[in-house]
């Protein structure tokens, strides 16, 4: 069996590629970094190393991989493959489609099995969003023909890959937990299960809890902690009025989530104090700039900030600790990061009122508005103590 994972980066080698492997697929990644792609197919298997005490290491072999930049051969590689799953980015989504679109219509000509593709990003709907692209380069005829030959159920995706400064650039130190969450209410009858993925009938309430636990409390760890001056969430987390924020806002979408999943309260917790664990993880060295990258994308509405701000909102919660978090995002400085050097330069064309509004959708009228609004004024002024 073959899978054709997108995305040979952090969470595609030291996640899905491993997990894919494990289960018996043989892994043929597609990316457009000629570096990974040349090791890869010269060398056919990487390693997978844990951060923790015993350091325990995986061989991924049996693998190769392809160049993204020719589409033809990534058109081909669809054709062939049995599975197909991405971690490539949610932005990047739409630079796959053509490869993806192209090599639909030769199963499709060709009387292929049929396929499905998972999107595993961190994103709400990440799988739609892509089969969206997709759909939008194939002719009617063709939609209606893919209906039936390819799905695409969106996934949870959830293990904390860092960016690696290792010797040997295929080898990846991951986290030892790792959660994948498939929704099986998109899946096509029959499909065979993988070993390792957890299928759901209803989506929602695991992505939800995984995207507004996680990662907004992630992203507020990053930002709080670059406005402290730290380079790591493990040094930030060691900074203990910012893990205490921190744990107020995970809180905050803690209590969003009991009410609109009626989530235990007490597993809750206990989920939190996990995740906080974690971050603090001593064996990892996490940079704020990975965590916090892609301000943009992490202050837009369907969001881990914005989101849940808004739900909460609308079950009559003050969302005073989201609203902490998206002011801190304001202040995010990264040059090499384009979306933070966009959101700065907006704040002294625009300034900080209209770019809440550009950026959140949250308009002037709207508390939450007045609430970050506050936050960024106060952070301007004091450090977080
Ligand atoms: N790292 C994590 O902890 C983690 C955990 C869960 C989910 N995710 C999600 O997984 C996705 C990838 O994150 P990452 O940390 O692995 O990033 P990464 O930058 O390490 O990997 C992304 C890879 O995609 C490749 N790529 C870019 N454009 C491409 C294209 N057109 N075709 C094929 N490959 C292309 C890049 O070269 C890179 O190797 C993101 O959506 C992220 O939110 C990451
Ligand atoms: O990948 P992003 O930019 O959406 O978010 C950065 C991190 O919060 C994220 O990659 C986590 O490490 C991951 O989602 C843990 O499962």
């Amino acid at each position: 069996m073959k899978a054709l994972h997108f995305g040979a980066g952090n969470i595609g080698r030291g996640f899905i590629g491993l997990l894919l492997s494990q289960a018996g697929y043989e892994v043929i990644f597609s990316d457009v970094n000629d570096t990974l792609v040349e090791l890869l197919q010269e060398r056919k298997s990487y390693t997978v190393r844990l951060a923790n005490e015993a350091q325990e290491t995986f061989t991924v072999s049996g693998v190769t991989a392809i160049n993204g930049k020719h589409v033809d051969e990534v058109a081909e590689a669809v054709a062939q493959a049995d599975l197909v799953t991405t971690a490539v980015g949610v932005n990047i989504l739409k630079h796959i489609a053509g490869g993806i679109a192209k090599g639909i219509e030769l199963r499709i000509e060709r009387g292929a099995a049929p396929l499905h593709i998972i999107a595993c990003e961190n994103a709400i709907g990440g799988s739609t969003q892509l089969k969206e692209h997709v759909y939008a380069l194939l002719g009617e005829e063709l939609r209606t023909k893919a209906d039936a030959a390819v799905a695409f159920p969106d996934a949870a995706v959830d293990r904390i890959v860092p960016i690696q400064h290792n010797e040997d650039p295929l080898q990846v130190t991951v986290e030892p937990f790792y959660e994948w969450v498939v929704d099986e209410s998109q899946m096509m009858e029959g499909f065979p299960r993988i070993a390792g993925i957890h299928y759901v009938k209803h989506l929602e309430p695991y992505i939800e809890r995984k995207l507004f636990t996680v990662n907004t409390g992630h992203c507020s760890a990053a930002y709080l902690g670059y406005l402290q001056g730290y380079a790591t969430i493990q040094e930030a987390m060691a900074h203990s009025p910012i893990a205490s924020l921190v744990r107020h806002v995970m809180q905050e979408t803690g209590s969003l989530l009991i009410q609109k999943h009626g989530f235990d309260l007490a597993q809750h917790e206990i989920y939190i104090d996990k995740i906080l664990q974690r971050f603090k993880n001593p064996y990892l060295i996490d940079e704020v700039a990975r965590v916090g990258r892609s301000p943009i994308r992490k202050l837009s509405v369907n969001d881990r900030l914005v989101r849940p701000a808004l739900q909460a909102y609308e079950l009559g919660m003050s969302p005073t600790y989201l609203a902490m978090a998206m002011a801190a995002a304001f202040l995010f400085e990264d040059q090499g990061d384009t979306e933070a050097v966009e959101i700065q330069a907006d704040l002294r064309d625009i300034g900080i009122t209209q770019a809440i509004t550009k950026y959140t959708t949250i308009g002037e009228e709207h508390p939450i508005h007045q609430l970050i609004l506050t936050h960024y004024e106060q952070f301007k002024q004091t450090a977080i103590s």
